[in-house]
């Protein structure tokens, strides 16, 4: 479920070491999805939960300023560019891009970013170094978690073990996070098991269009968020009007195709809460109008009236089947409304 709850708490997102609000318990790796395996690993570095008449410190009116400094601060430590962008030069989108990572992050109840910059400085460093200058002095580091397969430094070198030896040489105690597979999750013991969560595996999936098991790992629904900007009007000609979404560039797009999708309207004046809307989504180039950019456009269900600069946000909960080029308007009319038909029955929860 899209978890929309902001009550003016935020994420101290530091991008260099004199932003890092000092001391901190940190959770190390790229977190890209912000999985069920990631979320298992953020666990042990977090503050107990607020009570119920004082919030957590990091709630305040204004997000923009540090919040007080006490105690010790839950940091997640990712880096900057994605490593595998900094050794190929390839830019990569992200399945989490940086605002979605820290709505995730926010709502585990982490205070802090920090956005380590991915450079040759920081990939030559050895394990040790790594341990003694970002660790110890430039994070004050009191409390590490990370996953049973995490390497790091120079060559990725040092384990998970390796972390552990050399932290236990600063009194830092490192807990290390068995690797959860999305089968942990199932009472069913008839499930095939899948390899364990990773964001690999999750592009994966949503690259064959399995959405079922990319939410699995997640914990929640894939989910695009956009703004709607005009199409080519054509839509509303076959009676399906669609609002076209404009996606940010570095976001991951699944499968191109048609899916079953839940939607919200995030900055709908007149509704409290954002309304639940069904849908049906289409991914690709339109051939059957001879479409030549990439678009991603969602017709909604019972629903009529203006869209245009809203922002969208649309849970993929089922692909439905690939793209195709019609010989006619028409018989994509007939298929769409075939393709509305089977998505009431999945999103109503008939089949
Ligand atoms: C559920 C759905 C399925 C679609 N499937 C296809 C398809 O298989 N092939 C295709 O060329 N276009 C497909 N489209 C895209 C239509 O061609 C597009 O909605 C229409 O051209 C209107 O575009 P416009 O919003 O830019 O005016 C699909 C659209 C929707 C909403
Ligand atoms: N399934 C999992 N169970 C437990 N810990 C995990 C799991 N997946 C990742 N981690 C840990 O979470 C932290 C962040 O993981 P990271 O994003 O670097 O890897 P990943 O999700 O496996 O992605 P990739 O597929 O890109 O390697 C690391 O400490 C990693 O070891």
């Amino acid at each position: 479920m899209l978890n929309l709850s902001q009550n003016g708490c935020s994420v101290w997102v530091a991008a260099s070491a004199t932003e890092v609000l000092r001391p901190t318990n940190v959770a190390l790796g790229k977190f890209d999805g912000v999985h069920l395996g990631h979320q298992r690993v953020i666990q042990p570095i977090l503050q107990p939960a607020a009570n119920k008449d004082g919030d957590s410190r990091i709630c305040q009116d204004d997000p923009n300023q540090p919040p007080t400094p006490e105690l010790i601060y839950s940091t997640v430590v990712t880096f900057r560019p994605h490593p595998q962008e900094f050794f190929t030069g390839t830019p990569r989108t992200w399945l989490t891009p940086l605002d979605e990572k820290v709505q995730q992050l926010r709502s585990l109840r982490v205070e802090q970013l920090v956005l380590l910059p991915f450079d040759k400085e920081l990939s030559a460093l050895s394990p040790e170094e790594f341990v003694d200058k970002i660790l110890v002095q430039q994070l004050q580091c009191q409390r590490i978690s990370v996953g049973q397969d995490f390497c790091f430094g120079k060559q990725r070198q040092g384990t998970a073990k390796d972390l552990q030896l050399l932290a236990a040489q600063h009194n830092i105690p490192v807990t290390i996070v068995p690797l959860q597979t999305h089968t942990d999750n199932l009472s069913d013991s008839g499930f095939v098991s899948l390899p364990p969560i990773s964001t690999s595996l999750i592009r994966q999936c949503l690259e064959s269009g399995d959405i079922k098991n990319a939410n699995l790992c997640l914990g929640r629904p894939y989910t695009l968020f956009g703004t709607v900007v005009q199409g080519q009007q054509l839509g509303r000609t076959i009676g399906f009007p669609t609002a076209n979404l404009q996606i940010p560039s570095d976001k991951f797009l699944p499968r191109h195709g048609v899916y079953a999708v839940k939607v919200y309207i995030l900055n709908d004046t007149a509704a409290t809460t954002p309304q639940l809307i069904l849908g049906v989504m289409n991914i690709g180039n339109r051939p059957t109008v001879n479409g030549t950019n990439s678009s991603v456009e969602v017709h909604l269900f019972d629903w009529s009236g203006d869209l245009y600069g809203k922002q969208l946000a649309v849970e993929l909960i089922e692909f439905l089947r690939p793209e195709q080029k019609f010989a006619s308007l028409e018989a994509l009319k007939t298929q769409i409304q075939q393709d509305c038909t089977i998505a009431q029955k999945i999103l109503s929860g008939e089949c």
